[in-house]
């Protein structure tokens, strides 16, 4: 049995914890929550047959198997960076953070001193394994283009951009790299610093956001071209219930790659 700690409980936490509560193979001995959330967390866990232990950071004794992070860029500096210099593997769900510059170079730093690795999950997005492959024989270009609910761009400059309550139509309130659109849009450029990590870098990815009042879809699409030919990918993901802005499918990857560190056959 593999034994798991979960940075943050939200909305894909405690998705990927419903579904892991049967798998005889995982087990989610820690959850970690931010400072002052713990008595909230722990009821969101109540209906739990047995509930993970809440804390706020890992006990020093503590040796999980493997460390997930579903919570968000400050947990990467808070728990995944010490996690990795203590040889415990991490899987990292919120890859806009390696947006920020050094921080990449620090994760694996930490991973080589600590002798261990670090997986970035695909999360919203597919077809990661095919661009990161196409990458080896050169890549030319990626383009991504994420349209979301015009709700899901509140509390970011789209906000700017438009008026996000009476836009009739579906309206484009970011075009430019993948690093400004990180800087811009930290919460939503997850799957904009997927590609660009797989791809061609965060300066060489073109990104545009959509904000969409008809739309109650996450849809992320993407183009890759180069010598292996070419490809585009679109998928129109359910968001979750708990939070909007996050799809469904994410919870999904962390379910599968979790399952894949313990089960016989990985794909
Ligand atoms: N790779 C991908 O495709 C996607 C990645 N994400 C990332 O996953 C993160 C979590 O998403 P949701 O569960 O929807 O968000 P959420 O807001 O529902 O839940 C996040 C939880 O983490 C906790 N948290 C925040 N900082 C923490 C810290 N330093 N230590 C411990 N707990 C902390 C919060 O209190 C909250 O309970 C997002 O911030 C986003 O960066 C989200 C969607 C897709
Ligand atoms: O669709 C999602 O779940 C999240 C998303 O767009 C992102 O962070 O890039």
């Amino acid at each position: 049995m593999l034994h798991i700690t979960m940075i943050g409980c939200g909305a894909i936490g405690v998705g990927v914890l419903e579904l892991l509560e049967n798998d005889p193979q995982l087990c989610v001995d820690y959850v970690i929550a931010s400072e002052g959330s713990e008595a909230l967390v722990r009821q969101r866990l109540a209906s739990f047959k047995q509930p993970p232990q809440v804390l706020t950071a890992l006990p020093a004794d503590a040796r999980p198997d493997l460390l997930v992070e579903c919570a968000g860029h400050r947990a990467i500096e808070e728990h995944v960076l010490p996690a990795l210099e203590r040889g415990i593997a991490c899987l990292i769900v919120s890859v806009g953070a390696l947006s920020e510059v050094g921080l990449v170079e620090r994760l694996e730093a930490a991973a080589e001193r600590g002798k261990t690795r670090i997986e970035l999950l695909p999360g919203a997005i597919g077809g990661i394994d095919a661009l990161s492959a196409a990458k080896v024989g050169g890549l030319d270009a990626v383009n991504y283009t994420g349209r979301k609910p015009a709700r899901a761009w509140k509390n970011t400059p789209g906000e700017q951009a438009c008026d996000l309550d009476t836009i009739e139509q579906a309206t484009v309130i970011f075009q430019g790299s993948a690093r400004e659109a990180a800087r811009l849009y930290p919460k939503n450029a997850n799957v904009a610093a997927t590609l660009s990590l797989a791809g061609l870098g965060l300066d060489r990815t073109h990104v545009t956001l959509i904000a969409d009042p008809h739309s109650d879809e996450n849809v992320h699409h993407f183009e890759a071209r180069g010598a292996f030919g070419r490809f585009e990918l679109s998928l129109r993901g359910k968001p979750l219930l708990a939070n909007p802005k996050t799809s469904a499918l994410t919870v999904y990857s962390v379910v599968r790659a979790l399952g894949n560190h313990a089960h016989a056959i990985s794909i």
